[in-house]
């Protein structure tokens, strides 16, 4: 199990403005050591307001290539899909934002094996990962469900593949794609962004726990080595 500091804030607002400047830094220091960044960020709700603070910063965005941590099976344009909220904030700047569900496919588990030879092309392991999490303990789409072992314990080269949460999360009740638990925590740089008293309970049972956590957040971070941040506010 990794170390893992938290960092509380006031409020929404300031815990956007850390996360914005600790993400650049983190490309920064990607750019400078490699010429290009490969950062997933997370979608849901939380972390938008920080990304919006991001991509104002003066970065090279040209270099900078970013994919969700994972998508809902959706079109793109759809309200649920992470990417195309993900590229209307960051395409204007230039990056490189990688949709990871194929248009149209509707077969999860082709999309996921589509995902996860996209993916092969990236420069691996990836520069930062953004997590978030549901209040159920999920993290990027690792569900509970008939899928869950696979995410957590597919072959170590598969980064991506598909699922079905079970049961399905009432705010986007679709079958997804994401990223593995081995692509997840060989990332060379972690940070889990939440807000709220449950949830913040949540995570803090969930490390506790460690691998044995019913939460797979818990299982996750059980396996990263790296320390990691946790940005929190009310
Ligand atoms: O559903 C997704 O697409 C996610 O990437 C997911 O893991 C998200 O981070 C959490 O569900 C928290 O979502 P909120 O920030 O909206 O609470």
């Amino acid at each position: 199990m990794t170390e893992i500091e938290w960092w509380d804030y006031e409020d929404a607002s300031e815990l956007a403005d850390a996360i914005a400047g600790d993400v650049q830094f983190v490309i920064e220091s990607a750019l400078d050591a490699r010429g290009s960044a490969v950062i997933a960020l997370a979608g849901g709700k939380t972390p938008f307001p920080a990304y919006e603070k991001l991509a104002q910063a003066k970065l090279d965005w040209k270099k900078v290539t970013i994919i969700p941590t994972d998508e809902r099976v959706v079109k793109l344009g759809d309200p649920l899909s992470n990417v195309t909220a993900l590229a209307k904030i960051f395409l204007p700047k230039g990056a490189r934002v990688m949709p990871i569900v194929p248009e149209a496919m509707k077969d999860y588990k082709a999309a996921g094996r589509s995902a996860d030879a996209l993916m092969q092309d990236l420069h691996w392991p990836l520069d930062f990962c953004m997590l978030g999490m549901g209040g159920d303990g999920h993290t990027a789409s690792i569900f509970p469900g008939g899928d869950f072992d696979e995410a957590m314990n597919g072959p170590k080269e598969r980064r991506a593949l598909g699922v079905m949460p079970d049961p399905l999360p009432p705010e986007a009740p679709v079958a997804r794609v994401t990223l593995s638990k081995s692509a997840i925590a060989s990332s060379k740089a972690l940070m889990i962004a939440i807000t709220g008293d449950a949830k913040r309970k949540v995570l803090e049972q969930a490390i506790e726990q460690g691998p044995s956590s019913p939460y797979p957040i818990g299982r996750v971070l059980a396996d990263v080595e790296l320390p990691i941040d946790v940005h929190w506010s009310k």
